[in-house]
């Protein structure tokens, strides 16, 4: 997992890794900016025409550094620095004093076009950093606003300037088109709302201490391939279908059928060893049809699900996908919940039942795992101004439920009872389409049935989804994407993610 860190934490780990390594902070800010020199050069031709926009902090220190290395790189390169209220500090005076006289320097202090920055065909931003602590105003706010009419492609360096790293923001804000970000992903860049400022964002290792890093205590983490690697339990010979597990899935009603066989054949794929799925009537041939390998158990209803049925041999339950919330569905999922002790996943219909009906949710079982998307989520718990407050709501909802709130969208964000929150960092836009919440459903289900935590299966099952679906992508392209792909593509994404 890559922890999350917050400015201040980052602030410490920088201080502690000058003096325990030990490095000269002049000299971590220039491993910073051949970092980002190391990842702008493969990207982008040398004839291309550079502005780079400098604060006078460490933002703007990096920005320097970068701006002469661009320069030996053969980069015809024009440097603006902008002088407002904030003063400058030592790495910048001194990267300052490395460039004078070799490129073009242009202060910028009051009046600013707003066609300022026309000729350039890229922009590097490198106004503010992590040290920005209050909304940009004056001629920052400017400069901004010169740097988003541009038309040329515009890179941050570590945080699009105008945006706090992790609180809500207001104000002028920098829209990059890439943001190449120190060490850590800031948490600001996990959320939805912030997606048009930062763009396609990657991290870049400059060598903080590691022993630093392991010190520092945080909530927030992103995902990574390795760490699923890590809690994936390879099959072993003598395992047999038993050690696997036994799924029910209550899932399906006339006309939507298709949620239930999306459910129910991501269930297998994702390895489960039994699965028995109880549908209605109108279900029956469908379900034996397209899903030989599960086990029909069929309700009274030709059309909804009215009536559980013995529940005792099963690890785990996923139910909602294609449910319906008619009456006698919402009076039969109270049973269920009142029936059952072991983990749940629940998903669609069967959320918006709880969202209706909400003296049913202190019925849960504890580990249970609820996988709305933002509308089911909104639907749960109200309005948010934004989405760090989303966060809390769903950190709330987890501790309240004792139970894992799965937010699904781009980089998912799984939150555990025990105030974690862990950012999926697998899955693609082409995944915004009718059923990948029914395929998420039946991996999370054939993951509990396996005897993962719920915890461990809720991380290895949003990454897995969503690596399921990059597979798709890689192969097919992602504007043609289906739900049904994703599934096929499961066994492939084990077998990636598996490899030693
Ligand atoms: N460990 C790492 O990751 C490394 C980090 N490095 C780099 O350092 C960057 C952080 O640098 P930084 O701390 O000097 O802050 P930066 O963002 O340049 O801001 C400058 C100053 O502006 C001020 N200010 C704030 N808000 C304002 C506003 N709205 N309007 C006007 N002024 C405002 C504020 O001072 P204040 O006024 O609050 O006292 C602040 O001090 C980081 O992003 C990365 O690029 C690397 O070099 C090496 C390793
Ligand atoms: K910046």
């Amino acid at each position: 997992m890559l922890k999350i860190l917050d400015t201040k934490q980052i602030k410490t780990l920088d201080q502690f890794t000058i003096e325990k390594e030990p490095i000269a902070s002049i000299d971590l800010m220039e491993r910073a900016c051949r970092a980002f020199v190391n990842w702008f050069t493969p990207r982008i031709d040398a004839t291309k025409k550079i502005g780079i926009v400098c604060g006078t902090g460490n933002n703007g220190g990096d920005g320097l550094g970068i701006a002469r290395l661009l320069k030996d790189w053969g980069y015809p390169v024009t440097v603006y620095i902008v002088k407002g209220t904030g003063s400058e500090t030592e790495d910048f005076k001194v990267n300052h004093e490395r460039i004078q006289g070799e490129l073009k320097i242009i202060e910028i202090s009051n009046e600013v076009e707003l066609a300022l920055f026309e000729e350039f065909d890229i922009l590097i931003d490198a106004l503010f950093g992590s040290g920005l602590s209050r909304p940009v105003e004056g001629v920052y706010a400017k400069v901004i606003a010169a740097v988003n009419n541009a038309e040329a492609l515009t890179i941050s360096v570590d945080v699009p300037s105008g945006l706090m790293a992790d609180k809500p923001s207001t104000g002028e804000i920098v829209k990059a088109d890439f943001t190449i970000t120190f060490q850590f992903p800031k948490l600001a860049f996990l959320l939805p709302e912030n997606y048009k400022y930062t763009g396609e964002w990657s991290v870049v290792d400059i060598g903080l201490s590691k022993q630093g890093l392991r010190e520092s205590a945080t909530n927030n983490f992103y995902i990574t391939q390795k760490a699923v690697r890590r809690i994936l339990k390879p099959r072993s010979k003598f395992s047999h279908k038993g050690t696997f597990g036994h799924a029910l899935l209550i899932a399906g009603s006339y006309g939507k059928m298709g949620a239930c066989v999306l459910s129910s054949r991501a269930t297998l794929r994702a390895g489960v060893g039994l699965l028995t799925v109880h549908i209605p009537k109108c279900g029956y041939q469908i379900i034996q049809t397209a899903v030989p390998e599960a086990m029909a158990l069929v309700d009274d209803s030709e059309e909804i699900f009215t009536r559980p049925g013995d529940l005792s041999k099963y690890n785990v339950i996923g139910i909602g996908p294609g449910l319906g919330k008619e009456e006698p569905t919402i009076k039969a999922f109270a049973k269920v919940l009142e029936q059952f002790r072991k983990p749940l996943v629940i998903d669609a219909d069967a959320l918006n039942i709880l969202s209706s009906q909400r003296e049913l949710l202190h019925l849960i079982p504890e580990n249970s795992i609820l996988t709305p998307h933002p509308k089911e989520f909104e639907r749960l718990v109200g309005e948010w101004k934004n989405d760090f407050e989303r966060l809390e709501k769903q950190k709330q909802l987890a501790a309240s439920l004792k139970s894992i709130i799965i937010v699904k969208g781009a980089n998912s964000s799984v939150a555990t009872p025990e105030g974690q929150i862990y950012f999926n960092s697998s899955g693609n836009p082409g995944m915004a389409t009718g059923g990948t919440g029914d395929v998420l459903t039946g991996v999370l289900t054939s993951l509990v049935a396996q005897s993962y935590n719920s915890v461990e299966a809720a991380i290895i099952g949003v990454y897995l989804h969503g690596l399921s679906a990059d597979l798709v992508a890689q192969e097919r392209g992602m504007s043609g994407l289906i739900a049904s792909d994703v599934v096929d593509f499961l066994p492939l994404a084990y077998k990636k993610l598996l490899r030693a």
